[in-house]
């Protein structure tokens, strides 16, 4: 599927946090969103996923109009792993995934055999076959983020919106987490910190800042040494890293660098 997020604004206060940012992500491509803390990103995902109501702008998921559509039809598209994924009531993994499947029922359907391979499969993408009857309020950060991924894929969406999906977790996780993304072989927005993740990852790139689009383009015409210092006021030097063969970078408040 693909995004059409359009001239999209949001005001909290007297501040404008988004100013009038389009972003497109074409069928089946993983975009990238990246800037420093503060910038909007989430702020931007958020009206784009329908957290929170934009002052302006339209989003369409293909011909769907995202913000004036009910809530099941985009969640049977849409599926979103958020930043914070906090639950005041305890459900064992398996249950959460299987909530995954709620926008393709209806009122108080039970859950089916087909249901119930999908989750498997989820659980399996994920790597968390061994973790089915634990207590998600008693997993760690990084495997709680694993279970939301995992109920997100049991979704089956078109789409992904996905907020800094690799918080929480260690480095075999954050790639283990976006390789998964990625074979999903949909449609992502992503925000995302870790820059060599974005380089590896993305094929397409906005970068934000003060809530507007600074830059977009490929990883390597976006992440260069003066984009970077721009958005994040670091010095920064760009080099191929011998290990990924992509692009690494290297920082420094200044000095040497
Ligand atoms: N509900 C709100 N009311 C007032 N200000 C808000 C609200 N939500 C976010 N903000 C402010 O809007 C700005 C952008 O926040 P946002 O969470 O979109 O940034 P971000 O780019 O996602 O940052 P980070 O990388 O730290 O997650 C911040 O200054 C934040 O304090």
């Amino acid at each position: 599927m693909k995004l059409t997020a359009q001239n999209i604004a949001v005001t909290f206060g007297k501040k404008d946090i988004v100013k009038n940012i389009s972003v497109i992500v074409k069928k089946k491509q993983f975009v990238g969103l990246i800037g420093p803390n503060g910038c909007g990103k989430s702020t931007l995902l958020k009206s784009i996923y329908k957290s929170l109501t934009p002052k302006q702008g339209t989003v369409f998921l293909d011909d769907l109009n995202v913000l004036k559509s009910p809530e099941k039809k985009v969640s049977q598209q849409l599926g979103v792993v958020g930043q914070f994924n906090e639950m005041h009531f305890d459900l064992s993994v398996h249950q959460m995934v299987m909530l995954g499947r709620t926008p393709h029922k209806k009122m108080l359907e039970s859950d089916t055999g087909k249901d119930y391979e999908i989750v498997e499969e989820a659980l399996a993408r994920t790597n968390l076959q061994s973790y089915k009857e634990r207590s998600f309020l008693s997993l760690s950060g990084g495997e709680k983020q694993r279970v939301i991924l995992a109920r997100t894929i049991a979704q089956q969406p078109k789409f992904m919106i996905l907020d800094e999906p690799t918080n929480h977790l260690d480095i075999r996780y954050q790639i283990e987490i976006l390789s998964c993304v990625k074979e999903l072989n949909i449609g992502v927005l992503a925000a995302l910190h870790d820059l060599e993740m974005a380089a590896h990852y993305c094929d397409y790139i906005y970068a934000v800042k003060n809530g507007e689009i600074y830059a977009h383009g490929t990883p390597t015409e976006v992440l260069t040494p003066d984009t970077i210092e721009a958005l994040y006021q670091i010095k920064c030097q760009t080099y191929i890293n011998p290990v990924t063969n992509g692009l690494g970078f290297a920082y420094g408040l200044g000095g040497s660098l």
